[in-house]
């Protein structure tokens, strides 16, 4: 089953969650009017959305592994649907905030119910659902180009949630009469038990890709909270080019997305993509807050949203699960946790940062891509020592096999040769036969494959006929006894 329908309503739900992520943010100057609350408490209400992640990650992974991935789904798109269509209308703050957690869980439970299906749907590119965050990417593209005309044309600003809405609307009747691939815990748990891994190398791999779930989700919030500030009063730049830059950020992830899709496909190895990533993130992050040259600067966001933004966090997803492929909902709960407890505790942190300036918020930041990088460098040596002796073990294995069949074919050529020691004896013949064993040698030589292998195969081949001498000569001392 290709699965072609389900997989294009998976892709079409996260690019409603790329613009759910951003229409409270986009809309707030409305919103906060409908609220009656000044800007800051206004901005507060944002905040909802990592309490209802952080909260809803480890419930909601435990339920799509029990219930059933397509129910959590269905869950999450009732909960985008009704945050959608109540927002532009709602007056209450207190409802705002209620609402933002709901959106909180809704994308919670995407992501706990999309990830494991998309493996599970099990494609020839296993890594096909890093393609999930280029609809994010999109989504985010998309939105503020819908609010801006919106605006320019005297119209409602609640059309963009209504929209979204209707999106996720259809999509929900599309679901209903989609069937999902089977749960695969049972051939999960097959495939566990023959993992390469030793249990303390799986715990190691874990943890550091724990790291890496809270360092990559950091870095992008970190620095797409502060970039613009950064530009505008630190590298003195225009608004344009402050505004510019997180754009090219956007535009940046989104290639960024692809060419990891495109570099998968081609089995490029994952995780020296990780380090790579994870070093042109560090490297453009610091060109950034070192350069005050804006097309420098520009190129470097770029490069930043290419290598931060690019579905790293889902390859770091990916890994984990096949490491315990038992549990994928849970384990994407606990995954993504790391990440929402970076998009709580990043504001808090950079916020007490900034009373020092806006360049050591940013610039803190590079801190964060270091360890990051680190994370990604010991999860890059842990896969490449497994990988050797798993290579180790295979070929041993086959040599096991290869010496099976060699000494069934040297018990054959013993038989022959007690024939020939027995045609021998009675001829009085000597059972060494030099010029007999020149031919054996010569013939050897001729069936060799490879001029580099000929010579070694002669000396086994004359160790044979040495063995094969001492044999007859031991035959005859029992048959001369006889
Ligand atoms: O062909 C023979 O005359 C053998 O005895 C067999 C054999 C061999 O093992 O191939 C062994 C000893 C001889 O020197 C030459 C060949």
């Amino acid at each position: 089953m290709s699965h072609g329908k389900l997989k294009t309503s998976l892709f079409l739900n996260y690019l409603v969650h790329g613009m759910a992520l951003i229409i409270v943010a986009q809309n707030i100057k409305e919103l906060g009017a409908n609220w009656a609350t000044p800007l800051a408490t206004a901005s507060y209400v944002l905040s909802g959305v990592g309490l209802g992640r952080l909260g809803a990650y480890l419930i909601l992974g435990y339920l799509s592994d029990k219930i059933g991935r397509k129910q959590v789904l269905m869950l999450g798109m009732l909960a985008y649907f009704t945050f959608f269509i109540v927002s532009p209308f709602n007056h209450n703050v207190t409802i705002a905030y209620g609402l933002s957690i709901l959106a909180g869980v809704a994308n919670s439970a995407f992501d706990s119910a999309t990830y494991p299906t998309f493996l599970e749907i099990g494609d020839k590119n296993k890594f096909a659902s890093i393609l999930l965050k280029a609809f994010i990417s999109i989504g985010e593209f998309i939105l503020p180009l819908v609010v801006a005309s919106l605006h320019n044309n005297g119209m409602w600003f609640g059309w963009s949630f209504i929209v979204a809405a209707v999106i996720v609307l259809i999509n929900f009747v599309t679901i209903l009469t989609t069937k999902f691939p089977k749960q695969q815990s049972a051939i999960a748990e097959e495939v566990a038990q023959q993992s390469p891994f030793s249990v303390n190398k799986k715990r190691l791999i874990a943890i550091l890709l724990g790291v890496y779930s809270y360092t990559s989700m950091a870095i992008m919030i970190w620095f797409t909270q502060w970039i613009s500030l950064f530009a505008i009063d630190i590298l003195h730049y225009d608004a344009l080019t402050s505004h510019t830059l997180i754009s090219l950020y956007s535009v940046g992830s989104i290639l960024g997305v692809l060419s990891i899709f495109f570099l998968l496909k081609k089995e490029f190895s994952a995780t020296k993509l990780l380090v790579l990533m994870s070093m042109i993130s560090l490297m453009s992050l610091i060109v950034v807050t070192q350069v005050a040259q804006p097309t420098i600067s520009m190129m470097a966001a770029f490069l930043f949203g290419f290598s931060a933004a690019s579905g790293v966090m889902q390859i770091g997803l990916n890994l984990l699960i096949q490491l315990f492929p038992q549990n994928k909902g849970i384990l994407t709960g606990i995954y993504f946790m790391f990440g929402s407890i970076a998009s709580f505790t990043v504001p808090l942190i950079t916020g007490k940062l900034s009373q020092f300036g806006i360049q050591v918020a940013l610039q803190s930041n590079i801190i964060v891509a270091i360890i990051g990088t680190l994370a990604v460098i010991g999860i890059y040596f842990a896969y490449k020592t497994v990988h050797q002796t798993d290579n180790l073990s295979a070929s041993r294995e086959k040599i096991n096999q290869i010496d099976q069949q060699i000494v069934g074919l040297l018990q054959q050529r013993f038989e022959a040769v007690t024939a020939v020691s027995e045609a021998k004896r009675q001829t009085a013949k000597p059972v060494f036969d030099p010029k007999r064993e020149q031919q054996v040698l010569t013939k050897i030589t001729s069936y060799s494959q490879s001029d580099k292998l000929a010579p070694h195969f002669k000396k086994i081949y004359q160790g044979i006929m040495d063995a094969s001498k001492d044999y007859q000569t031991e035959l005859n001392k029992i048959g001369g006894n006889k």
